[in-house]
């Protein structure tokens, strides 16, 4: 029994079973186009009236029909690509200078994937399954891919394609404080368009995914880790997987889905995959390692791979006979995937001094074109034209023209990225109760031991030594306290970032400030609380614009030292270097911080240091703050103890009395900003994903 929608809509009904059913056999009925469901509707399942939700993919269609319009793929109105690609080569530099070598790792694959089709590479470690992935959707740190790769027989636009497809990575990159739901909101949030989709069909779009991914029982839950519990390990997947598919990819890549989950948990996965497939008509292709006998009927189509080249592109019961016509039988009660792994990984030479892979890599290309559906000759002519141009400034203009036609380079505006953004930044950080506690914790017990060591000082010599002391000791307990907290949350966060950069989610602008303004708050209240006692406790001068004053100068301190955090943490490539760089600047800062040292008695080659050290503008407005208008009592003043009766006149003997308490302030906002105009720079430039289509 079908459930049609009606066509050419802006929104369709479809049904959807509150429960993911179980999977298709291998040969599967007729698959259904979109709108259709695959089995009768259970009794219990609901009507959602929601927007198309090809919407995505036909606002990108309608628009690829003209200038330099035969790059879009999807142009023919099917809802997934079909994903041709001929003759794919990725080759490497390896090693530098003298032992610079080029290195071949895909050499001349090729295959075809249908819509509809749940597709695996398999193969031997090394063999090369995540590169070709990653070459097919266009994710290529580094290397020189060539040959063809055709979506709908057109060749692709880098911009658009980011956003056309899914990629779901090995690891499961996601923030543990958020729940189910959040995580799969925050994604339709930023991958839908708003033109399009409102916020009650974003978060119904959440919804359907969930139930298709059996995650709905979860959906309050936290995501969690290891050290705080949380959902399985089989749910993250599937929440990983959800997050692509909210934003409706034309075509999904995962890179080993099924790899740490035991057999039963990849079992569902792939069940679910090959649901996602056959009921939305789309390409699923992913990399898997040693899939069981089930797991493998439920492939339409298996890659096998050996030192980057194609041994078997078919589906997996032909690749037996294929072995066996060869001579390769598959032992009786073994599992066939086990059989092709070890036939590719058989390094026996025969009398050619020839192994088993070589041989059937030979045997491979002969018989190729026997199994893989050509594309229309006249097609891939027109696409190899267009590839042609394209590498010409020409065709680059109009790819770009095209582009700009669309309606827009981003699903949402500048400000929805930057709200569900600071939203989530928020949840992620004042969830984490630890953090937020011994955070508190942390400036109460130091005011606490500043309250025994400095209470009260005296207004005589001796109290000007403590009250330099203590003093320049505030500034290094809140450069460290406000900084090193922060040097580890863009090394930690990073690869989400890549990914979410990667599919286009939003501006780096927009990620940056959320998060630099999500940091402040926690940091403004815990600096207060040891700002506001420290000042009473320790006796300095009691009046209410000194106090002020203090305040202002701790909280731009502050200000300027999550600023200098979050540039070393957007400029370090992990948690550890960022570890070791935050100390040595901020050790660096505290020697020139004007306690240690006059400025004219440090090296010319080093004095720049004291320029951008925020300690010597702190510890200099400090001083001022207390020591200007301050009377001291020489009285009891030792013999050999010069006492100054006139705190500016300490000032002037050690040189702190300019630049002027307000310069002071102003250097360090001024500073602050640098170093996020400069952080949010590092930002940009370490989390862009190279995206090449070929
Ligand atoms: N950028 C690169 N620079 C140098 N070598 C690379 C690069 N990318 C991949 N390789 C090499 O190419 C080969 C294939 O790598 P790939 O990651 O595709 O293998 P795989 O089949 O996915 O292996 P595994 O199952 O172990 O992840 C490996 O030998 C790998 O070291």
């Amino acid at each position: 029994m079908k459930q049609v929608a009606p066509e050419n809509h802006d929104h369709h009904t479809i049904n959807v079973p509150l429960s993911a059913s179980g999977a298709a056999d291998a040969g599967h009925p007729p698959r259904p186009t979109r709108g259709e469901s695959l089995h009768p509707p259970p009794p219990d399942s609901v009507a959602i009236d929601m927007p198309a939700a090809s919407d995505l993919r036909r606002r990108n269609n309608a628009s690829g029909g003209d200038a330099g319009g035969d790059e879009t793929p999807g142009s023919n109105g099917k809802s997934g690509a079909d994903l041709y690609w001929e003759d794919v080569r990725f080759k490497v530099s390896t090693g530098s200078g003298k032992d610079k070598k080029e290195r071949e790792i895909l050499k001349g694959d090729s295959g075809r994937a249908e819509p509809g089709q749940l597709i695996a590479v398999m193969g031997g470690s090394g063999a090369g399954k995540t590169t070709l992935l990653n070459l097919l959707a266009g994710r290529i740190p580094q290397g020189e891919p060539s040959g063809i790769v055709l979506a709908d027989g057109k060749v692709r636009d880098k911009r658009r394609w980011k956003k056309l497809i899914g990629y779901v990575q090995q690891e499961d990159l996601l923030y543990e404080n958020l729940t189910v739901r959040e995580t799969l909101m925050t994604s339709a949030q930023l991958r839908l368009p708003s033109a399009k989709y409102s916020q009650a069909q974003k978060a119904e779009r959440v919804e359907e995914v969930m139930r298709q991914l059996g995650i709905s029982h979860v959906a309050d839950s936290r995501i969690g880790s290891g050290a705080t519990g949380g959902i399985s390990g089989g749910e993250k997947k599937r929440v990983s997987i959800g997050v692509e598919l909210v934003a409706d990819p034309m075509t999904l890549f995962l890179d080993e889905p099924t790899t740490g989950l035991d057999s039963a948990t990849s079992l569902s996965v792939i069940n679910i995959l090959k649901d996602l497939a056959v009921e939305t008509n789309r390409v699923i292709i992913l990399t898997i390692h040693m899939p069981r006998e089930t797991i493998l009927g439920k492939l339409d189509k298996v890659a096998l791979m050996s030192k980057g080249q194609m041994v078997w592109f078919g589906p997996s019961k032909k690749a037996l006979e294929h072995f066996a016509r060869l001579g390769h039988e598959c032992p009786p009660q073994t599992n066939p995937a086990d059989f092709y792994l070890d036939l590719i990984q058989d390094n026996e030479k025969d009398k050619d001094s020839r192994t088993v892979a070589e041989k059937l890599i030979e045997e491979w290309s002969a018989v190729e074109k026997e199994y893989t559906t050509p594309i229309d000759e006249e097609t891939r002519q027109q696409a190899l034209k267009t590839q042609d141009s394209k590498k010409s400034k020409k065709g680059r203009q109009e790819v770009a023209g095209a582009w700009e036609d669309d309606e827009g380079r981003w699903a949402t505006s500048w400000f929805s990225e930057f709200s569900v953004l600071l939203k989530r930044n928020f949840k992620q950080t004042f969830r984490n109760k630890t953090i937020v506690i011994s955070g508190f914790m942390q400036q109460f017990t130091i005011l606490l031991l500043l309250g025994f060591v400095f209470f009260r000082l005296s207004a005589d010599s001796a109290g000007v030594q403590s009250r330099q002391g203590i003093l320049f000791f505030v500034c290094i307990n809140q450069t460290f306290s406000f900084l090193m907290p922060i040097i580890t949350v863009f090394p930690l966060e990073r690869r989400i970032i890549l990914r979410e950069r990667a599919s286009g989610s939003y501006r780096t602008s927009a990620a940056y400030l959320a998060k630099a303004i999500s940091l402040w708050p926690l940091a403004c209240l815990s600096s207060l609380l040891f700002s506001i006692n420290v000042y009473w406790l320790v006796g300095l001068q009691p009046t209410f614009v000194k106090w002020l004053l203090f305040q202002i100068i701790t909280q731009s301190l502050v200000f300027a030292a999550q600023a200098l955090g979050m540039l070393i943490g957007s400029s370090v490539p992990n948690v550890q270097m960022a570890q070791i760089v935050g100390p040595l600047i901020v050790v660096s800062f505290v020697i020139f911080g004007g306690n240690f040292t006059a400025g004219n008695s440090i090296t010319v080659v080093l004095r720049w240091i004291q320029w951008i050290s925020l300690i010597r503008y702190t510890y200099g407005a400090y001083m001022q703050n207390e020591f200007n208008g301050l009377q001291l009592n020489c009285g009891n003043a030792t013999g050999g103890v010069r006492c100054t009766p006139n705190g500016s006149e300490v000032l002037s003997l050690q040189g702190l009395d300019s630049p002027s308490l307000g310069i002071c302030i102003l250097i360090l906002l001024v500073l602050g900003v640098a170093f996020h105009f400069l952080a949010a720079m590092m930002l940009r430039k370490t989390t862009r994903m190279r995206i090449v289509v070929i």
